[in-house]
């Protein structure tokens, strides 16, 4: 017998970093990453594959599997493939995206549901486990798997917040990886006084606000430019920020403002893509 499932989940940008304070914020933007999962009694292993990234770390999809099974109580093994467009390690939320998306597949093979809330948190022990996160990243698995604006505490499992805003969001992810396993924790410490009061922006509602500070502070405790940041500030854009650990950026924008930066963004110098995306309310299950 064999067992099939399929889902998505999606990519997040960041608004607070949580690795400084433990308290973070995102939302969930409109690109996707698909899990298929096959499940047959006689494999006892689970092998993860990731569409177009032969070389890819595949522990957190298999850990995600194997965490939906042994809550179930179910002994089988099998098969999981991902496949994506949100960039990889790049602070677009991949790792979130890829464990949420394998959780509910494997949850479509066996024919079971959980609570959106046990879901995500098994995500979360899934990213730990696999030595992907540094706080648990709860803020991104949140954002990936409801969608919307999100604000979180890492360290209790709690989601605090969370608010629906339309807007665009443009992104600028360089050619390149940073993982946040290897992320500049003591630096990030450093500015955990500053990244509080973006925090409190965020609970009175000021995301672009927050979002920029958030930017600022941590390009420079981890050493990345802020070059893309003042580009969008010149033209008048309130919320960009570093994403994640980096090296992308996202930029929160009326409709107005997208053309100018993309134009802006594309011609910038630096080598990487220019992405055109929304923050996407929907999510996959209300919370
Ligand atoms: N599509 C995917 N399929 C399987 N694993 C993935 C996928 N995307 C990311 N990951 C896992 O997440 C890790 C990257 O996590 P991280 O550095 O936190 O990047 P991000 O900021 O994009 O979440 C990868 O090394 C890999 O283990
Ligand atoms: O590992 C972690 O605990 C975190 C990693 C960061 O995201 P990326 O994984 O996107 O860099 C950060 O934004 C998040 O708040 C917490």
């Amino acid at each position: 017998m064999t067992l099939t499932g399929h889902a998505y989940a999606l990519g997040a940008g960041t608004i607070i970093n949580a690795i400084a304070t433990w308290k973070g914020a995102a939302f969930g933007v409109d690109l996707k990453t698909f899990a298929d999962v096959e499940l047959t009694k006689s494999s006892p292993a689970i092998s993860g594959t990731i569409e177009n990234v032969p070389q890819g770390d595949t522990t957190l999809i298999e850990r995600s599997v194997e965490l939906v099974l042994e809550h179930f109580d179910i002994e089988m093994g099998g098969t999981v493939h991902t496949s994506s467009e949100v960039p990889l390690a790049s602070g677009l939320k991949s790792s979130s995206a890829a464990a949420n998306a394998t959780i509910l597949a494997t949850l479509d093979a066996i024919g079971e549901t959980m609570e959106p809330m046990d879901a995500v948190l098994l995500g979360v022990r899934a990213a730990k486990d696999a030595g992907v996160t540094i706080t648990g990243a709860l803020d991104d698995a949140c954002a990936s798997f409801f969608g919307g604006i999100v604000v979180t505490d890492n360290r209790k499992n709690e989601l605090v917040k969370r608010a629906e805003k339309e807007m665009d969001v443009i992104i600028f992810a360089p050619d390149r990886q940073s993982f946040s396993s290897q992320t500049n924790v003591q630096n990030s410490e450093l500015i955990a006084p500053w990244v509080d009061m973006a925090y409190e922006l965020t609970l009175e509602g000021e995301y672009e606000k927050a979002m920029t500070l958030n930017g600022f502070l941590y390009c420079g405790a981890l050493g990345f430019s802020t070059d893309i940041m003042m580009d969008a500030l010149r033209i008048g854009v309130k919320g960009v920020s570093l994403s994640g650990t980096g090296p992308a950026y996202s930029a929160l924008v009326e409709k107005d403002l997208a053309e100018e930066l993309i134009k802006i963004w594309k011609e910038c110098g630096t080598s990487g893509k220019v992405i055109n995306t929304k923050i996407n309310n929907e999510g996959l299950m209300k919370p």
